[in-house]
């Protein structure tokens, strides 16, 4: 593992940094926030982001404006890219598929199935790795935005004991009954939506075997809301199930890191107060 970035940055360190992935077979690279307490040595819990569609290891540490809030709460943050890239990984001309576009899901049609297991990528390999560069404590918390919303939401249902604290902005809560995620999942999954279920958090949800609570952001002037986000499918099913759902519209927000930043200082502390 190698660092290709470092900088100072609230009293601790952004960094980013680039490694051979065995899960995606690819060179990833993937950003770090160090906080202070982190720097000084001191083990600090992690809490991951995942982005969405178009977004790299970048977006989130460039944008969203989380580390001076991170630096305070003493949580180191990771934020990978959003899919496998590169000489040999497949992919195709729209940016809703393919490189870019994950959707944190382990393929299992050709040709995606032998680089795009975003799903092992980012609860399994990459949490072992920064666990073995960083003082980390065992606490994860994941969240993430749109696509990555999607990919917060499933990794935790699907992980239970894994992490302690799970947030959204904007999420894909139904990607099966939207067009992003049906396009995307006929792809990787396959035809037979059944095999979609298990990567779906409205589906997920029912039978969830740990219920940490949701928070989620949404914001009404957000371009995505009712073809591709509905946030009311995961009111309703959370409502079914009897899962604690904050769920948060805020009038005039778009889908943007603009609208990230306005709460993502809320975020940090949802997180911190189970984590720390
Ligand atoms: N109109 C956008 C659709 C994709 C989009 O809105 N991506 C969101 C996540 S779903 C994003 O965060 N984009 C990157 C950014 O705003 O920096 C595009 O084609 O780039």
């Amino acid at each position: 593992m190698n660092r290709v970035e470092r900088h100072a940055c609230f009293g601790g360190r952004q960094e980013v940094w680039k490694h051979p992935s065995a899960a995606l077979g690819c060179e990833m690279r993937f950003g770090v926030y160090l906080p202070p307490a982190a720097v000084a040595g001191e083990r600090c819990p992690v809490l991951y982001w995942l982005a969405g569609l178009t977004c790299n290891e970048q977006t989130f540490i460039t944008k969203a404006g989380a580390q001076e809030h991170a630096a305070r709460h003493g949580l180191i943050l990771v934020a990978p890219d959003t899919s496998p890239r590169g000489a040999g990984v497949p992919n195709v001309d729209s940016y809703d598929l393919g490189e870019g576009a994950g959707f944190y899901v382990n393929a299992t049609q050709a040709p995606w199935s032998q680089h795009y297991r975003m799903q092992d990528y980012v609860a399994q390999e990459l949490p072992a790795l920064v666990e073995q560069q960083f003082p980390c404590t065992e606490a994860r918390g994941i969240f993430g935005h749109s696509m990555g919303g999607h990919g917060a939401l499933i990794t935790a249902l699907r992980n239970p004991g894994r992490y302690r604290s799970v947030s959204a902005f904007a999420p894909v809560v139904a990607p099966s009954q939207v067009p992003w995620g049906s396009k995307a999942f006929a792809a990787y999954l396959g035809e037979d939506r059944e095999a979609w279920k298990e990567w779906d958090a409205v589906e997920l949800i029912a039978s969830a075997g740990e219920r940490l609570p949701l928070l989620v952001d949404q914001g009404d002037s957000d371009e995505f809301l009712s073809k591709q986000l509905r946030p009311e499918l995961l009111e309703q099913a959370c409502a079914a199930a009897g899962h604690s759902l904050t769920l948060r519209r805020h009038p005039g927000y778009d889908h943007s890191y603009y609208f990230i930043a306005s709460f993502i200082g809320d975020h940090l502390a949802h997180h911190a107060a189970s984590l720390r």
